[in-house]
């Protein structure tokens, strides 16, 4: 083994948003030190063109980038390209899978979730995480004539709506789609754009820039090894082709309340002579029997049965925290996640953690919640850096603002999607009130009271109220008064509280 660095760098484990945004903000602090970058993917990813929209909303593009180029902005950062594979927190040093040591003064480990899959192992069941898990979703599709979407959160969401020429059977445990963004009346309006014809018009793209022509360069120079690389984002699937062998745009089937009983593959399912269903043609449950082959079958506990070329799984994440559990005493989050404090501080010494790696375990602010996305992985990322620094020259920090509200901005089906606050109401229990207003194909709001305050809001399409509804929900102004005239189209709300 290697003679160790010089002791006492700030290390950042993950070369995604919120490692890079971690290693940014560290090297702006300390533009005298060196500010070493671990990471196990051969490209980082780097925030650009970041807009502020409103005082909590954001909005950036993200690009992947060589390392290098990380380097040639910050000279004082320093990328090592090799995965961590074992974290000695006793003796504040980390291992690399290339054979090195290196020794922190302040560790920030940030590397990120992997897919939870429904069954680990299967080569039929895929997940979709980073730019080499999407090119063989997408080389899949390509020869697909029938695929199962399981899980109802964003990748199945994207999914659903983006996949074209091919049969898509979306198996869902809830009554409605999308259930960790909307609920049963949103989904209801999105359902009728994703049940019609897409229009033919070229969609616009989530975000304008996603780069991944530099990252295709480097990725085939290096080897892997087990590690997943950063989690694909904003607009991933715009620079892909997600398109089966057949030449219809889109046709889908939404199997509600159910969940995956059994896989089986065609050689089982003979075995077994059980019938499966043909894909139903009018969106309602198929009753006929399914004639054709298939490599693949999916038996749901509602009994129904389809057979399809491959499953996506899109059931959620799970922290990465595997490789620095070993031998050091972290405390772990429900979720799995490292536990973090307000100052992102895990449970050992100058260990520090942000992104989808920690579990947020501080007394949250009434209208913000933890939800392993794009905008908290930077907002994470930089606010651990400011904790480094603040605890390393001994000044106190407050808790950064984006904490105070949640703030979302997305795109789903093509629609503008923003959320704030508690947009689900997500415990408030049954003492809320929700206000409503829709045009159907246009937009849908979503407010949610409590005690005559807003706590909440879900705006789909260009609805222009985010600024207002965000300031109206963290003054918390009684609005009482105002009733219904709060989502009047015909009153201009934000001359109303200017
Ligand atoms: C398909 C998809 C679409 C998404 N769309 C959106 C969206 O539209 N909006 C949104 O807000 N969020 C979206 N997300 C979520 C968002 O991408 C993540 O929340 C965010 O990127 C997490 O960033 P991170 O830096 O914490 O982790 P990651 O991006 O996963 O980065 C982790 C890094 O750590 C490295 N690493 C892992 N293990 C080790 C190790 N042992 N040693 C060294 N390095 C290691 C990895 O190689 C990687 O570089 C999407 C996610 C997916 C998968
Ligand atoms: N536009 C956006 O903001 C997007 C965000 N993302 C983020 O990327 C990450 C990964 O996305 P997803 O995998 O969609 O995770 P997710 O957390 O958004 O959704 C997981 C879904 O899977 C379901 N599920 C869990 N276990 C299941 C099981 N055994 N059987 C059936 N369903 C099950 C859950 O009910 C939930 O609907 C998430 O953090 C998500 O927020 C992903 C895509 C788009």
């Amino acid at each position: 083994m290697e003679a160790a660095r010089p002791a006492g760098t700030f290390v950042v484990v993950g070369g995604g948003i919120a490692g890079v945004t971690c290693a940014e903000q560290l090297a702006i602090n300390f533009p005298a030190e060196d500010i070493l970058l671990v990471t196990a993917s051969p490209v980082i990813k780097a925030v650009t063109n970041f807009k502020q929209v409103s005082k909590v909303l954001e909005e950036f593009d993200v690009e992947e980038q060589p390392s290098t180029m990380l380097e040639n902005r910050f000279p004082n950062i320093k990328v090592i390209e090799s995965g961590v594979k074992q974290l000695k927190s006793d003796k504040h040093c980390i291992f690399t899978e290339d054979g090195r040591e290196y020794v922190y003064k302040k560790l920030c480990l940030c590397a990120g979730a992997k897919p939870k899959l429904i069954c680990e192992g299967n080569p039929y069941v895929l997940g979709i995480r980073d730019t080499d898990s999407a090119q063989e979703f997408q080389k899949q599709l390509t020869k697909a004539r029938r695929i199962m979407i399981v899980g109802n959160g964003g990748i199945a969401l994207e999914l659903a709506y983006e996949v074209e020429g091919c049969e898509v059977i979306w198996a869902i445990k809830d009554k409605a789609i999308g259930n960790t963004f909307f609920d049963a009346g949103a989904a209801e309006f999105l359902t009728s754009r994703l049940l019609s014809e897409k229009s033919e018009a070229k969609l616009a793209h989530k975000r304008t820039i996603y780069t991944v022509e530099e990252a295709k360069k480097e990725t085939s120079t290096k080897s892997k090894a087990d590690y997943v690389g950063s989690a694909l984002g904003p607009d991933w699937h715009g620079g892909l082709a997600l398109k089966g062998t057949e030449e219809f745009s889109h046709s889908i089937h939404i199997e509600t309340k159910c969940e995956v009983k059994k896989i089986y593959l065609q050689e089982e399912f003979k075995i077994m002579k059980k019938k499966s269903l043909a894909f139903p043609k009018d969106h309602h449950k198929s009753v006929t029997v399914d004639k054709e082959m298939w490599p693949v079958y999916v038996e749901l506990t509602n009994g129904s049965i389809y057979g399809c070329d491959f499953l996506v799984s899109a059931t959620g994440v799970t922290p990465n925290v595997q490789p620095f559990l070993h031998g050091n005493d972290f405390d772990l989050g429900e979720d799995g996640g490292l536990r973090v404090d307000e100052q992102m501080r895990t449970s050992l010494p100058d260990i520090y953690a942000a992104g989808d790696i920690c579990t947020a375990c501080w007394p949250p602010s009434p209208v913000w919640q933890q939800m392993r996305l794009w905008t908290q992985a930077r907002q994470m990322g930089c606010y651990a850096a400011k904790c480094m620094a603040a605890a390393t020259m001994g000044h106190p920090i407050d808790m950064d603002f984006s904490f105070e509200l949640f703030a979302h901005v997305t795109k789903f089906f093509n629609y503008k999607v923003v959320l704030l606050g508690k947009y689900n109401a997500q415990g408030l229990g049954v003492d809320h009130e929700l206000m409503l207003r829709c045009t159907r194909g246009q937009e849908y709001i979503k407010v949610v009271m409590h005690n005559g305050r807003m706590m909440g809001a879900v705006l789909i399409g260009e609805t222009d109220l985010e600024e207002t509804f965000e300031n109206l929900i963290l003054n918390q102004m009684d609005l009482s008064s105002y009733g219904e005239d709060l989502l009047n189209p015909d009153i201009d709300i934000e001359d109303y509280f200017d």
